[in-house]
């Protein structure tokens, strides 16, 4: 199924009485639940939006029955072994933390502690029904990212590092290192913790909301219910995540400011994110922050629930009509409903008619999955659905040995159907021999052209025929598979008019040239696929999007993706240049410099005379990067730091006309860089403004530059440099706004 979304307007407090009220719930038909949201342009007052979602809640709608209608339904299949996401979304003071916490009283608690209470219940529940057969074990972590760093939220403050815990990458999910986790006995056990827990959250007073939270905050309740030697494990996730808020409306100082910079980025990149997906990109820029990389939307398996929270008051009406947009596109995400597998704690006696048993393999996180999906191919192949959403783990070992793995005796037919075919052996089985990468049958979900696009694999044994199939043919398999990948994206995108600028001077035709680039392409694919866990990684996937930009003639994407893969190779030579070359090249034909190398158009037909300039480009981009190596920078290991390159590439830089300031972000990026450079990426127009240098009408002209950006692809800005190159900005402002940080 998708993310359920589901939208709630909150009352109007006793300060807001006479407010003017602009947002209502309605229905489709009378008599029909409420599942519109109305709200008037902001632009047009007679006209009216209507936004469409799984239900909506009115001002009047109670705890108990949010509770009841939305999250109630699904402890039932957390019980059978799903994983349940609930998270609050919206503008800050729109009631996420009221819906998600709520109030001490009895009526007025929020999703969680009802969720918790209902948990206890259905587990004594379960103990009894089977006379003490089946014990269940409920534990608990709870955390916030706040600035964009992770925090423990069960333990002190004063046991916090500066930098947080770190994430990483396992199996294909993210996990918080060194996360803590407490078992709870019951709902008293569970208030104590989490009240506690909730002193050590990050919270302050802003203009907007008395106890605005700081963070977004994590809740994970793991359910454990053991039977004899067998275990079952599912997790129920609550997010309360932090409020977009516009600073104008705030007044917020300087500190709250630089939150709501790290607020506004994570939840502008969970906006692209869930964008991405609906689109069906094969990019998702889960990576550009913390919280959509541990949410990681899209990628699990379960059942999610996104409650957006609306304040009714025309105050708020530009805030409430970007997160209307947002969450109405999140219900375009599909998730899979899968429960997690039964384990054993010790091995099971063998049986050999247990071949069934073989069939049903454990499960395994099929990170980015929908990235093997267009968003016409989801559409078409219902079946082939791209993974479900938020999911979030400790790193500690928390199931029992599991020897063996077994089919869930509860699952329905129509999840064993969709799921059975979806599956692939698990890295982590140890009984069931899994092929290495090289030796898995060339199945064509099984050839991912990127390291991020792990397909779902079909529930196959490995036969020792497929085994004993050489590396050779392994190789020559899959190098005509992504041959068949590259053609079909090239026949896919736009018609690229030819050439008609002949490159023997290159020394390489014209085919030979994309032979080579392809070749290099594929290297680099493989060399990724290969490589997912290396630091450079993301940096060797950002230079292929380069590449491919360049190829596809895009050079300012192209651009943006070398100076956003240049901190994973600071200060390289080869980058340096390349990435200088193109701002020239991007500058003259801003300029309108028609004159290189072009062959004259006939007069007024400047078309052509651009089309004719960009394959001239193109050509001799191809030569130059033939000619000093640089396109080999992506399969070589040319792009590791070198202390002589480093020196050499300074001293370019400090030769040059270029403002010797904005050469200092070149290499590692210093606190105040990333300062600035997080308040530019927040688009928000009044931090913006806030910066030296910068007027309202600088400011709105770069909110404008990366929200146009933005419609096309995730666009952050990565350096100084590359601020200073967007139109309207200029170096003297970077510096301006860069010493008015310092000052
Ligand atoms: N449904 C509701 N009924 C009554 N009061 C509500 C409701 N929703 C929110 N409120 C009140 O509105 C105020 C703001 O709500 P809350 O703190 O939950 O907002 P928030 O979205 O979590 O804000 P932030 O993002 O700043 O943390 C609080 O005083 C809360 O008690």
């Amino acid at each position: 199924m998708s993310v359920r979304v589901v939208a709630r307007i909150r009352p109007l407090l006793e300060k807001e009485h006479g407010k003017d009220v602009i947002v209502r719930a309605d229905s489709v038909e009378e008599g029909k639940p409420l599942t519109i949201v109305k709200i008037p342009s902001p632009k047009n007052e007679s006209e009216e939006f209507s936004f469409a979602f799984n239900g909506v809640y009115e001002q009047s709608t109670t705890q108990e029955e949010l509770f009841t209608a939305e999250v109630a339904p699904h402890i039932k299949a957390l019980f059978q072994g799903l994983d349940v996401t609930i998270f609050a979304y919206g503008v800050t003071g729109t009631g996420k933390t009221h819906t998600m916490r709520g109030g001490l009283k009895l009526a007025e608690r929020g999703v969680i502690p009802r969720l918790l209470s209902n948990v206890f219940r259905r587990g004594k529940k379960i103990a009894k029904d089977t006379d003490g057969d089946t014990t269940v074990q409920v534990a608990l972590s709870y955390y916030e990212i706040y600035n964009d760093k992770v925090f423990d939220l069960l333990e002190p403050p004063e046991k916090r590092t500066p930098s947080g815990l770190p994430l990483r990458e396992k199996d294909g999910k993210t996990i918080v290192v060194g996360l803590s986790e407490r078992s709870c006995e019951d709902l008293k056990d569970f208030e104590k913790l989490y009240i506690e827990a909730n002193n050590n959250r990050v919270t302050a007073s802003t203009k907007l909301n008395a106890h605005s939270s700081r963070s977004h905050a994590i809740l994970r309740v793991k359910v454990t219910q053991t039977t004899g030697d067998m275990v079952r494990e599912s997790t129920a996730s609550a997010i309360d995540l932090a409020g977009s808020e516009d600073n104008r409306r705030t007044d917020n100082g300087k500190e709250r400011l630089i939150e709501s910079a790290a607020i506004n980025k994570s939840l502008f990149v969970l906006s692209q994110c869930i964008d991405a997906i609906s689109r069906g990109d094969k990019r998702i820029p889960y990576r550009e922050s913390k919280m959509t990389r541990i949410l990681s939307l899209g990628q699990n398996n379960g059942i999610t629930i996104m409650i957006l929270n609306l304040a009714p008051m025309r105050s708020y009406h530009l805030d409430t009509l970007s997160s209307l947009n947002v969450s109405s596109r999140a219900k375009r995400i599909e998730v899979r409903e899968i429960e997690n597998e039964i384990v054993f704690k010790q091995p099971p006696r063998t049986n050999s008619s247990g071949s069934t048993n073989m069939q049903r393999q454990p499960l395994r996180p099929l990170a980015n999955a929908h990235n093997i999906h267009s968003g016409a191919a989801v559409a078409a192949k219902a079946s082939d659905k791209p993974v479900k959403a938020f999911s979030v783990f400790t790193d500690k070992a928390s199931k029992p040995a599991a020897p063996a793995r077994v089919p869930i005796s509860t699952v329905n037919t129509s999840q064993l159907r969709r799921s059975s075919s979806n599956k692939r052996p698990s890295d982590s089985s140890e009984q069931i021999p899994r092929p290495s990468k090289l030796a898995r049958p060339t199945h064509t979900s099984l050839i991912r052209p990127m390291a991020t696009q792990l397909a779902p694999q079909p529930a196959m044994q490995p036969t020792p025929q497929q085994l004993t199939i050489s590396a050779e043919q392994i190789e020559a398999m899959v190098e005509k598979k992504v041959a068949e990948i590259l053609a079909s994206r090239a026949a896919a995108a736009a018609p690229v008019p030819k050439v008609d600028i002949a490159p023997e001077s290159s020394g390489l035709s014209e085919s030979q040239i994309s032979d080579e680039v392809r070749r290099r392409l594929d290297a680099l694919e493989r060399r990724i696929d290969n490589d997912t866990h290396d630091g450079r990684s993301e940096g060797l996937r950002l230079l292929l999007q380069a590449r491919q930009a360049k190829e596809r003639g895009d050079d300012e994407a192209a651009l943006h993706f070398y100076e956003l893969a240049l901190p994973s190779f600071p200060g390289q030579a080869k980058l340096l240049s390349k990435i200088e070359r193109l701002r020239a090249k991007i500058a003259t034909k801003k300029g309108g410099d028609d004159s290189l190398s072009a062959p004259s158009a006939p007069r007024g037909d400047t078309r052509k005379v651009e089309r004719r300039r960009d394959r001239a480009y193109k050509v001799r981009d191809d030569r130059e990067d033939e000619e000093d190596g640089t396109e080999a920078d992506v399969d070589d290991e040319s792009f590791v730091d070198r202390p002589n390159r480093l020196k050499a590439a300074r001293k370019q830089k400090n030769s040059g006309k270029k403002s010797a300031f904005l050469d200092m972000d070149q290499g590692s990026v210093s606190p105040r860089t990333k300062q600035l450079l997080d308040i530019v990426n927040s688009r928000d127009l009044a931090l913006i403004r806030g910066l030296h240098g910068f007027g309202a009408k600088k400011a709105q002209d770069l909110v404008d530059h990366l929200t146009l950006k933005g419609d096309e692809e995730f666009v952050s800005v990565a350096s100084l440099s590359h601020l200073s190159m967007i139109p309207g900005i200029g170096s003297r402002t970077v510096e301006r706004a860069y010493e008015g940080l310092m000052a």
